[in-house]
């Protein structure tokens, strides 16, 4: 039985030949590099004996235990060969896998690298003895963290909750969409996000049960283990039913709800409607106004009210019943990872939306922040559904350059547009095009993403009801002033009461900042505005990549916020 198929070629078998088990060392080629950020010519994976193990953790003494879960124990130690300090997971003898298995399952496991994922370091499968070594993770399960924070160790900040959910969501993403087949968690919970010191989550305990036992009372045995833990089992895998990648997108939501919450996932102390942290959150998920009422006491009401409505509406969405209702966790990671940016006092964090392959993340942010709206393929342009698809997952490398390729073309139009923003009319084709020329596309600088940018918004198309105004327009736009941001829509109200409205609606939009946002792939969006580093951001809104503008109206949506919207 292989756990990863794709990894478990015929070549990978050769390479884990004694040749190599004698040298103590297993080399793998990985049959498939997802990416060049995770390509890596080979993985390397230890073979230990037992008695280095055990000379690693003093004979398996007590107070090298770490702790006991179900596989087995976890012991600290330390290898004398390299002074390395690792964890030794000796998994429970009771109906694991023949040798031939378990090197298999390991190799596999081996081959698994992320920064947000626990290191395999090598194995020991001697006799019945089976072992795993693991890099060791100083900082404490994020659980311990959120519920008995070390005393010498600040409270985490709103900021660092995100970052520990962007980053355990990066792991599972890479879990997900990297790995082929996907490696389906189970069992993901805050016990099983581990905390180094510099507080950057890494998953442990992925892909065991491909080494517990397959049939009968062996799966008794572990059956717990194999259903997940109560509190965080999606409802439809502890109802026996179909385990995908949406249940563990399930039992993220849950994580992240931790984060928000300070609570745990199941709290038999507390009273019995506020026990089970998902039951507790639903009526709230409905009700914005009570979202800072759930909020972990311990953060002194110290975090963006925007930013908390964006991470409630991602967690809302993670644990909704119907599987196929929950987010990609690729776009779970997009959303966090603009959350987790550090922010400069007083303005919020928020999130662009064409940064989602999937429109149901977009409009469910949308409606939980009236400053963000929605892209819709409906209305459309063509070139415009290239670039919000929900079907870019599907398509093939081809399909995704020329999505791309358009994209960047756009996006450089647009940018054409914008330049011409004082004024000047610069709709011609032959501008644009003296335009592009004349602006190489700007550079990517992901690492210096976080600190003090500010992301621009895309305003974009949207056909969703909110209250009684309805849009309806196919563009979006930046007004004369460049002051106000509008989209077109259709308003129910007269249009003589407008140019009031716009006013107010003028003011509501003072505090868009200019935005930057510094991650693309295919699948994303960048906006660059170099040019708004000004420290003036809270006072002038600037909106890139528009088109027309003509004022129609307003609406109000359900925070009682209103939009100014413009239709060409
Ligand atoms: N790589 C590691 N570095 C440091 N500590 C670890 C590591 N792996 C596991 N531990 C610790 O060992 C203990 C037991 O871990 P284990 O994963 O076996 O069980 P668990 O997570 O407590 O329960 P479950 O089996 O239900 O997931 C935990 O306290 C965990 O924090």
């Amino acid at each position: 039985m292989h756990c990863f198929p794709c990894f478990s070629t015929p070549r990978n078998k050769k390479s884990s030949s004694s040749d190599e088990a004698n040298n103590n060392e297993v080399k793998l080629h990985e049959r498939r590099q997802p990416d060049e950020a995770e390509q890596s010519e080979e993985t390397t994976l230890k073979i230990f004996s037992f008695r280095e193990l055990a000379t690693a953790t003093k004979n398996f003494r007590q107070e090298c235990l770490l702790g006991e879960g179900g596989f087995g124990r976890v012991y600290k130690g330390t290898l004398k060969s390299t002074g390395q300090v690792v964890a030794v997971k000796q998994l429970d003898k009771h109906g694991l896998h023949g040798n031939k298995e378990f090197q298999t399952e390991v190799l596999s496991l081996g081959q698994l690298d992320h920064p947000n994922l626990v290191k395999l370091v090598g194995y020991c499968a001697d006799g019945d003895q089976r072992l795993l070594v693991y890099d060791y993770i100083s900082g404490g399960t994020l659980e311990d963290n959120l519920q008995e924070p070390k005393p010498d160790r600040q409270p985490m900040d709103w900021t660092m909750r995100m970052q520990i959910a962007y980053g355990a969501a990066q792991g599972l993403e890479y879990l997900h969409d990297k790995v082929d087949p996907p490696v389906i968690y189970r069992d993901l919970k805050a016990s099983n996000i581990l905390l180094d010191d510099d507080l950057c989550p890494k998953l442990c305990d992925f892909g065991l049960h491909k080494l517990g036992p397959g049939t009968g009372d062996k799966m008794m045995a572990l059956s717990s283990r194999v259903m997940g833990t109560y509190g965080y089992s999606a409802p439809e895998y502890t109802r026996g039913g179909t385990l995908t990648t949406k249940s563990d997108v399930y039992s993220f939501g849950v994580v992240l709800l931790e984060l928000i919450t300070g609570r745990k996932a199941l709290d038999t102390t507390k009273p019995n409607d506020e026990q089970n942290l998902v039951s507790w959150a639903q009526p709230i998920f409905r009700d914005p106004k009570r979202y800072p009422d759930m909020v972990d006491p311990i953060l002194k009401k110290k975090f963006s009210e925007r930013g908390l409505n964006q991470a409630v509406a991602i967690a809302s969405m993670c644990v909704q019943e119907e599987p196929t209702a929950r987010p990609l966790i690729s776009d779970v990671m997009v959303a966090l990872s603009f959350l987790s940016m550090s922010t400069e006092d007083g303005i919020p964090t928020a999130v662009p939306m064409l940064s989602f392959k999937d429109k149901s993340m977009s409009i469910a942010l949308s409606r939980h922040d009236s400053n963000l709206v929605s892209p819709t393929p409906e209305v459309a342009t063509e070139d415009d559904k290239s670039s919000t698809s929900s079907d870019e997952d599907s398509s093939t490398d081809n399909e995704k350059e020329m999505m791309s390729k358009k994209k960047k073309k756009k996006l450089e139009e647009e940018d054409s547009l914008t330049e011409s923003d004082d004024g000047s009319d610069s709709n011609s084709d032959d501008e644009h095009e003296k335009d592009q020329e004349s602006q190489p596309p700007k550079p990517v600088d992901e690492k210096n993403q976080a600190q003090s940018l500010k992301i621009k918004y895309r305003y974009s198309w949207e056909d969703v009801d909110i209250n009684e105004g309805r849009l309806s327009s196919k563009s979006s736009q930046k007004s004369n002033d460049g002051g106000s941001i509008s989209s077109g829509y259709e308003s129910n109200k007269d249009h003589d009461d407008l140019p009031k409205e716009k006013e107010e609606k003028e003011e509501d939009h003072t505090h868009l900042e200019h935005m930057q946002s510094s991650k693309t792939d295919d699948s994303q969006s960048v906006y660059f505005d170099d040019d708004d580093d000004s420290g003036d951001d809270n006072e002038e809104v600037s909106l890139h990549r528009v088109k027309s503008e003509v004022e129609v109206g307003s609406f109000e949506d359900d925070s009682g916020a209103s939009l100014h919207h413009t239709e060409s």
